[in-house]
């Protein structure tokens, strides 16, 4: 990983590489070409004997294109590791690339590829200084480490989707692990659409993925998926995978739905779906969001408790000064809990049932 003792390597830079060994220290493996390599001047371009460009954008951020010019070709975002710890997202983004980049597979659409929070791979943290997943704002200015590398994604992505052709399908699926073990292994953020409806195609392309819970945010937020959805107007989810695992420890059986069905994505024009009235899929509306105020916020459930455990209406889920946080329907569940964030940051999220 380019690490020694938890520590990141310097890296080296790639600017006096020929092509011809670039390319092959790439098609080794791209993550480690990410986490070992940079350049001060982005933008190599490849193009590999199927037709296929490949150009790199930035530190993990690549794209590819195809000569397909016909209306089913879409623009589509693949990102991972926006959270370093959550790795199973990373080797999977890591094994398409990979699989592209060694013609292995051949994409029929605009693909980018971004790897998000490179510096904290390698240590496995969550984030360096701040929590990159609540930066995704055009207002935000900041300076951290994380400020400005959501600052670089939100120009790449702009730049993509604004090359993107009027009719084409933007879809973003931004590929995360949860903390906690949850209940329903595998589930996805469905953004505050501000009264746009729903994709009962997109529902019914998660459902292929073995995605089978979907949440429905009822608010803006600072997420990436928020963004992409809010600004490019994409088919945009935060799709979560299963439990934080170190890098080489994901069981990948697990994602073999996944992988299969992201692969008809790049590959083919279009995916067959099953109607979405066949999926069998627990939709849940966001009913509370609930923030951290005060250092004292505390949690009124053990550390075990998975995601999607249901509490009684008046049942007291969280308290800070001043503030009691309780259930308000009977079966309303826990969601992301996490006493340990910034202040002002999300510390859960509660959820009911709902029928789309
Ligand atoms: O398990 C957790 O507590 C966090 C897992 C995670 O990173 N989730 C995303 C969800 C983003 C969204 O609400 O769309 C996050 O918290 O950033
Ligand atoms: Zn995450």
């Amino acid at each position: 990983m380019g690490v020694v003792n938890g520590m990141q390597l310097a890296k080296k830079s790639y600017e006096n590489y020929s092509h011809e060994n670039l390319l092959s220290v790439i098609q080794s493996d791209f993550l480690q070409f990410s986490l070992q390599y940079t350049s001060e001047n982005h933008g190599a371009e490849f193009t590999f004997d199927n037709g296929i460009s490949m150009c790199l954008l930035a530190d993990g951020i690549v794209a590819f294109n195809h000569n397909n010019k016909s209306p089913t070709s879409k623009s589509i975002v693949l990102s991972c590791g926006i959270h370093g710890n959550e790795t199973a997202p990373i080797e999977i983004c890591n094994q398409l690339v990979n699989d592209l980049v060694n013609q292995k597979i051949k994409t029929d659409h605009r693909v980018l590829f971004i790897f998000g929070n490179l510096d904290s791979m390698p240590s496995a943290q969550r984030f360096i200084e701040e929590n990159l997943n609540r930066l995704f704002s055009k207002e935000q200015s900041s300076t951290s480490i994380e400020g400005l590398r959501a600052t670089k994604i939100m120009r790449i992505v702009d730049d993509f989707f604004s090359a993107a052709s009027e009719t084409a399908d933007r879809i973003h699926y931004d590929l995360h692990t949860a903390i906690r073990p949850s209940k329903n292994e595998k589930f996805a953020v469905y953004p505050f659409l501000h009264g746009k409806p729903y994709s009962k195609q997109q529902l019914a392309f998660l459902s292929a993925c073995d995605v089978n819970t979907i949440l429905l945010s009822q608010s803006p937020t600072t997420t990436f998926s928020y963004y992409s959805s809010l600004n490019h107007n994409a088919n945009a989810f935060t799709v979560e995978l299963g439990t934080v695992m170190p890098f080489g420890q994901n069981d990948m059986s697990k994602f073999t739905a996944f992988m299969a069905t992201l692969t008809e994505l790049l590959t083919k024009p279009d995916v067959n779906l099953p109607d979405f009235g066949q999926c069998n899929m627990d939709i849940f509306n966001v009913n509370q969001v609930i923030n951290k105020h005060h250092s004292d916020f505390a949690l009124h459930f053990d550390d075990n408790i998975a995601n999607f455990e249901t509490f009684s209406k008046g049942a007291l889920i969280a308290s800070e000064t001043g503030c009691e946080y309780r259930a308000q329907h009977d079966g309303e569940a826990i969601v992301f809990p996490n006493a340990n964030v910034a202040i002002g940051q999300r510390a859960l999220l509660t959820v009911i049932p709902y029928a789309l």
